[in-house]
């Protein structure tokens, strides 16, 4: 309940929209509620005294009625909904930007099936729960409430019916509501389950079908698809005993109405249009308890979903941005002193005691095993994770002490995954610097040897990629992430074995182009080829989180053991080291 309250907040803005809504319903419920009443009077008092004129002006009245009734129902609607669409729109984008802003830590803590579910479906079931809280809310207590005290006022000879019918009701209510409000829980458990499944499989369709496994998903999904079915199945047929049961209780309040109003109308103490007034207010009640019903049980099915965005929303960023940072310009030269990382507070450290300094405008070479480390110490430099031990300096000045976009601002990073977005190849490589002109781009795709392929391309830079880079090869992705980094100009320009998929040529002459275009930036190169990084100042050799090995690469291969067994390996395998 305490997320209910947090997100109150999203609700200021449109306060005003939220307070008009129920007002208007309040009078659609008043001319919903003397509807009986005139009815009464036109039965008992036009009809059976033959009193033609008074029947119609009670009809104008009742006309009358419907329509001011119609116009409250009409403008709660819209008034909820605008309230309840706005709040949704403003949560959801809060939560975009908050995701926008996580650190890796962060991102690693929430899974992406989790954040995508977050935005989308949970967000929907609070605007839905919203909506009908402000539409139907205060029509189902009004309604009930307004019933009771009519029948009393005016038909207390059939009252004491309400004071069995209403507990029996009311009980039966609250006891279906409860169990299915926990069945309801379930069931949205379950749809987080149907969720991740579906898109960690549309994610990895390719492996799927490379790997023939596309029963065993098949498989997977239809035991969580069935474990949904059941719980809904279950939930509903809960909600389903409840509608006929309270009907029946209903029925039976009409008989004993009819039963005690022929006595008392025998006996001359009521008339008939007071039975047919209460038997309407009596569904009235069963309506407004019912109605009341339903938003409980759907508030009951957003609490969850609100306290999985109050998680996200209050999740706090692991990197804190400095309040005045140093904002002289960066030159590029990188220390690392004594440097130790864990991506878990409990577990072994990643990174253990790196120190190091590689001059500006160097060429830095990482190699080492897989799972060694490597592209977790480039990443520590934009501060996509912050180092737990030692200190990382760029121009002798802590990073910390940098603004964080402008840090960011002087780094072009190709991640060992090339990500690209469903858009141009112009708006891909520009996605670097949106400023770049017609000439930057061009070059940088010269110099990542992607112009030879996009000029292939009938629309050249203006090529869609397709989500997921699918109408792409592997070499190819890897050529326009390195473009993107390239337009940059960056004075530091980290390459994350972005060369793994490129042919030998392309490579020689993309190192090339970096030697040439890239003289003042300081370049860090992983690759688990000794061929890809054999040219650099220094080489840091990697090995289980440690630097085993710094120097440049006929240093390494005199009197480094770990380098030596690495270079040996590749010649073994058949390799050059001219490659
Ligand atoms: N987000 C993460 N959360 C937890 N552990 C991680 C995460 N990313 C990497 N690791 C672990 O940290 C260690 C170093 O990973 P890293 O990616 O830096 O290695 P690498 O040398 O770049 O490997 P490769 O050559 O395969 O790319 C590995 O043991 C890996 O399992």
């Amino acid at each position: 309940m305490q997320a209910v309250l947090s997100l109150k907040k999203y609700l200021k803005p449109y306060v005003a929209f939220a307070l008009i809504a129920p007002l208007l319903m309040v009078l659609e419920v008043s001319m919903d509620l003397v509807q009986p009443t005139i009815m009464q009077h036109i039965i008992d008092r036009g009809i059976a005294a033959g009193d033609t004129s008074y029947v119609v002006k009670m009809f104008g009245l009742m006309i009358l009625c419907a329509i001011i009734g119609l116009i409250g129902g009409a403008g709660c609607s819209i008034y909820a909904s605008k309230t309840a669409i706005n709040f949704a729109a403003d949560i959801r984008q809060e939560l975009y930007e908050t995701i926008t802003y996580f650190s890796n830590k962060n991102k690693d803590h929430f899974t992406l099936g989790k954040l995508i579910t977050n935005i989308t479906s949970d967000v929907e079931m609070l605007q839905r729960a919203l909506t009908m809280l402000l539409k139907v809310f205060v029509r189902g207590p009004l309604t009930f409430m307004g019933a009771i005290l009519i029948v009393f006022l005016t038909a207390r000879e059939l009252f004491p019916i309400l004071l069995v019918v209403v507990p029996i009701l009311a009980i039966a209510i609250i006891y279906f509501s409860k169990i299915s409000g926990k069945m309801f829980l379930k069931v949205q458990e379950a749809v987080d389950a149907v969720n991740t499944r579906v898109q960690e499989n549309l994610a990895g369709i390719r492996v799927i079908k490379a790997y023939n496994r596309k029963q065993h998903q098949i498989e997977q999904f239809t035991a969580v698809n069935g474990a949904l079915m059941r719980r809904n199945i279950h939930a509903e047929q809960i909600i389903g005993i409840l509608m006929p049961l309270t009907v029946f209780v209903v029925n039976m309040g009409i008989i004993a109405a009819l039963w005690l109003g022929a006595i008392k109308v025998e006996n001359d103490t009521i008339e008939v249009g007071m039975i047919l007034a209460f038997i309407n207010y009596l569904m009235m009640i069963m309506g407004g308890l019912m109605s009341s019903t339903h938003v409980l049980m759907l508030i009951a099915r957003a609490v969850p979903s609100a306290n999985r965005i109050d998680a996200v929303l209050k999740e706090k960023s692991e990197i804190h941005n400095n309040e005045q940072p140093f904002t002289g310009s960066i030159k590029g030269a990188v220390t690392f002193e004594n440097v130790s990382f864990a991506y878990n507070k409990n577990s072994e450290p990643v990174l253990k005691n790196i120190s190091f300094k590689a001059n500006a405008g160097e060429t830095i070479g990482i190699i080492g095993m897989t799972g060694s480390g490597k592209t977790t110490i480039v990443q520590l430099i934009p501060r996509l994770y912050d180092a737990d031990q030692g200190v990382i300096k760029i121009d002798d000045r802590p990073i910390e002490q940098y603004d964080l976009q402008a840090l960011r601002a002087a780094i072009g990073y190709a991640p060992q995954k090339a990500t690209l977005f469903s858009r141009t190849i112009e708006e891909n490589v520009k996605y670097g610097d949106e400023s770049a002109s017609l000439e930057e781009l061009i070059e940088a795709l010269e110099s990542s040897c992607a112009l030879e392929f996009v000029e292939k391309f009938e629309d050249k830079a203006q090529y869609t990629v397709a989500q997921g880079a699918a109408n792409l090869s592997g070499g190819q992705k890897q050529r326009l992430a390195m473009a993107r980094a390239f337009i940059r100009k960056p004075a530091i320009l980290i390459l994350d074995d972005t060369t793994s998929a490129v042919d030998s040529i392309s490579e020689s002459k993309i190192q090339n182009a970096i030697k040439e275009n890239f003289k003042d930036s300081t370049k860090f190169i992983i690759s688990s080829k000794v061929s890809s990084i054999r040219h650099a100042d220094k080489i840091l050799v990697l090995d289980d989180g440690e630097i085993v090995g710094q120097g440049t690469h006929d240093e390494l291969l005199e009197a480094n053991p770990a380098y030596q067994e690495i270079v040996s390996t590749q010649l073994v395998r058949g390799g050059t080291l001219n490659e």
